[in-house]
């Protein structure tokens, strides 16, 4: 059995059609070159340890009091396309319960605890190493600032769910051929995960979002999971190949916001006034399309200048 485990993922940026893609318009995402990291292993005492030093959060539970008092209070369902659904109502009042979380108030970094309790119980459930709930410690320590618009709830929930699937022998990633680091063990090898097994990450990792945003449309997670740039509709992934090296410009107002918050608040304006809103959005995938053409316009051209000249049009819209 695996014992022993590092994971990372990266933290994105949406390009363009941030909050339109809740609503089905095209976006465009690219990774960022600043990830969360997560160091997970078997552990010995039979606990299970949530170490989250970003949110200033530090949790331990007994593998016995999660499988006698949680595991089995819990709602697990799967949705009619065979995905895992987020937790019921019922599920998230006993796990804030158990995990002595206000249950009318809870902060958005609590939500990493609950996030964590029900993907643990979920794929810990299915384990193919061991019956029974897996004792682990996780610690998860993160280069992108919490709340800034950058994916941390999507790099946070990807290494989530990567580690859980691989300590219950879900999923396994495989030593890079060409990258094999040190030739007498794997140590400085590079690993890879299968499409496969990125895929089963990226539909749980989206299970992790649903329970820190409430309704996202599934961008960050992808992009964290899958990497480089992504053109992004109702679900469908598909890389951007003809993506230019662009450099982009990041301020950290270091004004903190929750996420969900700000969709619940587009959502209210939605609804409210669905005539302005509507067409604002169709406005905003245009420009998302636009500016994808820009793009393999300037993947082509050695001359970019003039394709930043095109950007600007959509950036400044
Ligand atoms: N490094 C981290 N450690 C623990 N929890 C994290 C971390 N990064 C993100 N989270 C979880 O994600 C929440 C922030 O998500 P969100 O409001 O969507 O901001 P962002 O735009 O950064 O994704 C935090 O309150 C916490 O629940
Ligand atoms: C606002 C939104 O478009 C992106 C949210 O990104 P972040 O979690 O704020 O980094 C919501 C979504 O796509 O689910």
């Amino acid at each position: 059995m695996t014992t022993d485990i590092v994971v990372s993922a990266p933290g994105k940026v949406i390009l363009h059609g941030e909050h339109s893609v809740v609503y089905g318009k095209v976006a465009v995402a690219s990774s960022l070159n600043l990830r969360c990291f997560v160091h997970a292993a078997i552990s010995k005492d039979g606990d299970v340890t949530l170490d989250l030093p970003d949110v200033n959060i530090c949790r331990k539970w007994s593998v016995a009091s999660l499988e006698n008092n949680l595991l089995p209070r819990l709602e697990l369902c799967h949705d009619s396309h065979g995905h895992p659904s987020p937790p019921t109502e019922k599920s998230l009042h006993r796990l804030k319960q158990f995990a002595e979380i206000d249950t009318e108030e809870s902060e958005s970094r609590h939500l990493a605890i609950i996030s964590f309790l029900y993907l643990y119980c979920y794929i810990g459930q299915r384990s193919k190493e061991q019956s029974g709930l897996p004792p682990i410690h996780v610690r998860m320590i993160s280069q992108l600032p919490v709340g800034a618009g950058l994916g941390s709830s999507a790099a946070f929930s990807v290494c989530l769910a990567a580690v859980l699937l691989q300590l219950t022998g879900q999923a396994t990633p495989s030593v890079h051929p060409e990258e094999q680091g040190d030739s007498n063990s794997a140590k400085g090898a590079v690993w890879k995960w299968s499409l496969d097994d990125l895929l089963l990450i990226n539909k749980w990792a989206f299970l992790g979002e649903k329970i820190i945003h409430g309704h996202p449309s599934g961008i960050d997670n992808s992009v964290s999971t899958l990497g480089g740039a992504i053109r992004f509709q109702n679900k469908q992934i598909t890389t951007v190949e003809k993506m230019p090296s662009i450099k982009i410009l990041l301020t950290n107002t270091n004004v903190p916001r929750s996420t969900k918050t700000l969709v619940a608040y587009v959502k209210n304006k939605h609804d409210k006034f669905p005539e302005v809103m509507g067409p604002v959005l169709q406005a905003m995938e245009g420009l998302a399309e636009r500016s994808i053409k820009v793009y393999g316009h300037m993947f082509d051209r050695p001359d970019k200048w003039q394709g930043y000249s095109q950007l600007e049009v959509s950036f400044s819209f």
